[in-house]
Formats: structure tokens, C-alpha cells, sequence
């Protein structure tokens, strides 16, 4: 194995990243060392390449990015006997405390000391990358790599997508970025119809439609409540699912709610929101539900499994795959513009 490798790095506290050569980690204990099969962008990670407010108060370059991963173990660190050189694994990016309430109470996905993979240390945008055993998920052997990169985003989709029923409900689904996409993807695999999309983006609702969107709204250009109405003969959607963080989207779709329907809450808003909650929430009777990370550890269960289905059309929504790193700009401003679904490198070029 070589001693140096290829990485992207945020190495200044400005916008952007850099390709560098740093030297192979060596794994401590409790940790192990992985060859990255493929490593996808997040959103996350797209915050910290533009550098935002949030990114200056939580980053600390210099820092490989990344945390969305597939990879082979390669070298096993002291102490560690749950995984062995060969294993192929995924990486959940909470590493929770275990001692905490919330932990306490099996929440560990709102643990209130988690540390984020990627986020708080080094992550996978490299060749090779340190990961914590108690962190990793091993994966079947015929996994592709790609589909094995995405289950960590997959389970935000499945937690926000399975939070209630929703075999044969109606279904409203604002926001079809990267989250949103694999959302509807979860939605049509577990029996959602119809299946409502709601994007300004054409570029993402051709995605929304090839992934296998019913209906495809441009809130910009059609109000999407009446559009709601017409489709279910003015009842409302049952379910309404947010994966924009905008706030239009949030009001819209209560509104396109069915009274005593379910609301699963993902996407993050820019700042606080206004809303008359009286007759939008609750003389709606509505049943509301905010979703952070994934439910340790049975998310990963159903991710792996509706992968394993083979139910899941996850290859419109991976729009974007790189040998190498040397076009990470290019990923990156691409995903910037809103043109892309998941943008998934392949770092080995051999
Ligand atoms: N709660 C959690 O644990 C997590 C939350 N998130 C959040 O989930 C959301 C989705 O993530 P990504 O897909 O990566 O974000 P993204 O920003 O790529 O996608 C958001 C989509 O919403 C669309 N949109 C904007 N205004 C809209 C409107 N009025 N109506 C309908 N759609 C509208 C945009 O065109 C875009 O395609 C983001 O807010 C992100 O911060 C992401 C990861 C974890
Ligand atoms: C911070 C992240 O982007 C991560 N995907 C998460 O689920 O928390
Ligand atoms: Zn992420
Ligand atoms: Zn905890």
C-alpha cells in the first residue's frame, strides 16, 4: 500500500477545497483503516466546501471532507474485534456517547453529545480513511459500492419516509434535491400512490419523474395546493413529506394536507419560520414529526434491505460519477447549481 494519497482537503477557513497529497493514517485504537470503493457528496459537505455560517462555527481546517463512504477494511487497530481486514463497510457519520438520556432511552440518533464522521474530524474524500469499528456497517459482498455509499443519506429518506404508514397513501413530496429524490424512491418502493413531487428546479423534477414521481409540480409556476386538491379530488394528501427547508414549501404543504393526515419534517430551514399553526397543525389534527439522522441502528436494517430488494431505482438519482478526484471542483460547482442528484467519486483509478 503506498504511503501518500490523494485527498480533498478544506485547508483554509475560505470558500472551497484542495486536492493534496497527505500520508496514509494509520488506524489508533478502536479504529480501522479503509480502501474508499466510492464516497458520495452531501449536503453537508457542500456547506462546508462554500464555507456558510454554520461550516466557520463547526469546522476546523485543515480536515479531509466527506463522510458518505463504501470501503474495504484493510488494517484493523488495537483493540478492535468486531471487524477483520476484508470486511466491507458503510459508515453511520453519528458517533453517539451511549451515556447520555437520550442514549439512555434508545434515541440515540438525538444523542446530546454526538459527534459527526466527517464533520467533527477527518473524513473519506481520499484514497484510504480512518474509521471508528463502533461506527461501521458491513455490507453484503454484491452491494455496488454506489448504492452502499448512499444508504447513510438513505436512512434520513427512510426515517422521514416510513416515520407513519405509507403503503397506498397519498403522498406530497416537496423539495427534490438529492434527500428528496431518494425519498421518492423510498416512498414508491414501500406502495406510496399518488405520489406528488413538488421542485422549482426542471432539472430535478425530470429527475423526480425518472426516479418515478406521479406528478410533478413547479411551485413557481402553479399553485401547488390547488394542484394537491385537483389530484385527490379535494380531499389532501395523507402524507406530506419536507425535504426543501423552505418555508413557502412548509406552509404550502400543510395546507395540501389532509386533515388528520401524517407530516414528517427533514429538510432545515434558513431561519426561523412564521406560521399559523392554529389552522395549519392543529385544528388540522395533523401528526408531525421532526427527523433527524437514523434510528440506531434498525435504519440501517431497512436501508440495506430495500437496497438488497432491488425495489429502489437509485441509479436516476446518482447523476454524477468521478474516477478520481481531479474534477472534485467541477462536482462540486455542479452540485452548487442545483445540477446534479448524487455525485458519487470512485478515488482508485486502477
Ligand atoms: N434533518 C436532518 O437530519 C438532515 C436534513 N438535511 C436537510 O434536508 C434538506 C434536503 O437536503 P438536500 O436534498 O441535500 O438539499 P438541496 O438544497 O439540494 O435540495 C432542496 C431542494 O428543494 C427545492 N426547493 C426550494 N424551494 C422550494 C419550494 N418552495 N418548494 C419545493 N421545493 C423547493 C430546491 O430547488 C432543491 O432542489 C436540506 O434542507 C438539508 O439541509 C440534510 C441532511 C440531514
Ligand atoms: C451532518 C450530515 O450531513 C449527516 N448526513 C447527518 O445525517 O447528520
Ligand atoms: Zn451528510
Ligand atoms: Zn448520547
Amino acid at each position: 500500500m503506498a504511503e501518500k494519497m490523494p485527498a480533498i482537503m478544506k485547508t483554509k477557513p475560505a470558500y472551497g477545497a484542495e486536492l493534496v497529497e497527505v500520508d496514509v493514517p494509520k488506524p489508533g485504537p478502536g479504529e480501522v483503516l479503509i480502501k474508499v470503493l466510492a464516497t458520495s457528496i452531501c449536503g453537508t459537505d457542500l456547506h462546508i466546501y462554500e464555507w456558510n455560517e454554520w461550516a466557520q462555527s463547526r469546522i476546523k481546517p485543515p480536515q479531509i471532507m466527506g463522510h458518505e463512504v463504501a470501503g474495504e477494511v484493510v488494517e484493523v487497530g488495537p483493540g478492535v474485534d468486531t471487524l477483520q481486514e476484508g470486511d466491507y463497510i458503510s459508515v453511520e457519520t453519528h458517533i453517539v456517547c451511549g451515556k447520555c438520556y437520550a442514549c439512555k432511552h434508545n434515541r440515540y440518533h438525538v444523542c446530546q453529545n454526538t459527534k459527526i464522521f466527517g464533520v467533527d474530524m477527518d473524513g473519506v474524500f481520499a484514497e484510504y480513511a480512518i474509521v471508528p469499528a463502533q461506527n461501521a456497517w458491513k455490507n453484503p459482498k454484491d452491494m455496488p459500492p454506489e448504492y452502499a455509499s448512499l444508504q447513510e443519506p438513505l436512512g434520513n429518506a427512510v426515517d422521514t419516509v416510513l416515520a407513519g404508514p405509507i403503503a397506498g397513501r397519498s403522498t406530497l413530496i416537496t423539495g427534490a434535491g438529492p434527500l428528496g429524490l431518494l425519498g421518492i424512491a423510498v416512498a414508491k418502493a414501500s406502495g406510496a400512490y399518488p405520489v406528488i413531487v413538488s421542485e422549482p428546479s426542471e432539472f430535478r423534477r425530470e429527475l423526480a419523474k425518472k426516479v418515478g414521481a406521479d406528478y410533478v409540480i413547479n411551485p413557481f409556476e402553479e399553485d401547488p395546493v390547488k394542484a394537491v386538491m385537483d389530484i385527490t379530488d379535494g380531499a389532501g394528501v395523507e402524507v406530506f413529506l419536507e425535504f426543501s427547508g423552505a418555508p413557502k414549501a412548509l406552509e404550502q404543504g400543510l395546507k395540501a394536507t389532509t386533515p388528520g393526515g401524517r407530516v414528517s419534517l427533514l429538510g432545515l430551514f434558513p431561519r426561523d419560520v412564521t406560521l399559523d399553526f392554529n389552522n395549519l397543525m392543529i385544528f388540522k389534527a395533523l401528526e408531525v414529526h421532526g427527523i433527524t439522522g437514523r434510528h440506531l441502528w434498525e435504519t440501517w436494517y431497512t436501508v440495506s434491505s430495500l437496497i438488497q430488494s432491488g425495489k429502489l431505482n437509485l441509479d436516476p438519482v446518482i447523476t454524477h460519477k468521478y474516477k478520481g478526484f481531479d474534477k472534485f471542483e467541477e462536482a462540486f460547482e455542479l452540485m452548487r447549481a442545483g445540477k446534479t442528484g448524487k455525485v458519487v467519486f470512485f478515488p482508485h483509478k486502477g
